[in-house]
């Protein structure tokens, strides 16, 4: 196994013509069709870069941007962000393009972190990556840096660090309504 690879050496793009099978009540492409696409792409690029299965670990935050229509192509791009001891995360870009008048919309972009497995389920090292600008930096940093904010959150969050005292004020001005019994 290499010890390090580039992201370019995993880089994966598909695209695919969106069809009324894939809307929603409201004739818009279902974001469950479009979520789908992006874990297979992510899946692709890990399993690329590691050479081994792959599962989705956590996906980090997607908004949906703006809408896809039926008829539309949409372009979805994964890369390598992020390389830990077994996990990854891949970035994936999701683009439409009208293919009658050509113009492009951003319509989301997430973060998905796949871990890979060896053939007896084990989580499984991967190569590191090796990074060759700036912007390679700024991405394998912006990864870093979510993984430990997730991990404090989800320890402050925690039944046995939640401070509650700390946080009724603040909840004062949402809508909530306790009443502790
Ligand atoms: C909705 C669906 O259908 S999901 C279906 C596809 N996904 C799956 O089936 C995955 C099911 N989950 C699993 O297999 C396991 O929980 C795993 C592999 C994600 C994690 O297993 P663990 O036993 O916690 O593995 P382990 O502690 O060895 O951690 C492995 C790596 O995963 C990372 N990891 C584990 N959980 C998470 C998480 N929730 N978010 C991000 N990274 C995570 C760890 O940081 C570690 O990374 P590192 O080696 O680069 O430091």
């Amino acid at each position: 196994m290499k010890k390090f690879k580039t992201a370019r050496e995993s880089r994966v793009s598909i695209t695919q013509l969106m069809l009324p099978s894939h809307s929603n009540f409201g004739g818009k492409i279902h974001g469950g069709h479009i979520l789908g696409l992006m874990d297979q792409i992510a899946f692709a690029c890990a399993s690329k870069h590691s050479r081994k299965y792959c599962v989705t670990a956590s996906v980090n935050r997607v908004d949906f941007l703006s809408p896809v229509e039926v008829g539309e192509l949409l372009t979805l791009k994964a890369s390598i962000n992020y390389t830990g001891r077994t996990s990854m995360v891949v970035g994936v870009r999701v683009e439409s393009q009208n293919v009658t008048t050509g113009k492009k919309r951003h319509c989301n972009s997430s973060y998905f972190t796949m871990v890979a497995k060896d053939e007896n389920g084990n989580s499984s090292p991967v190569p590191g990556l090796l990074v060759q600008d700036e912007h390679g930096i700024r991405r394998f940093a912006r990864s870093k840096f979510r993984k430990e904010a997730a991990f404090r959150r989800d320890t402050q969050f925690d039944e046995n660090h939640f401070n509650i005292k700390q946080y009724m004020g603040s909840l004062k001005t949402e809508n909530i309504k306790i009443e502790l019994k």
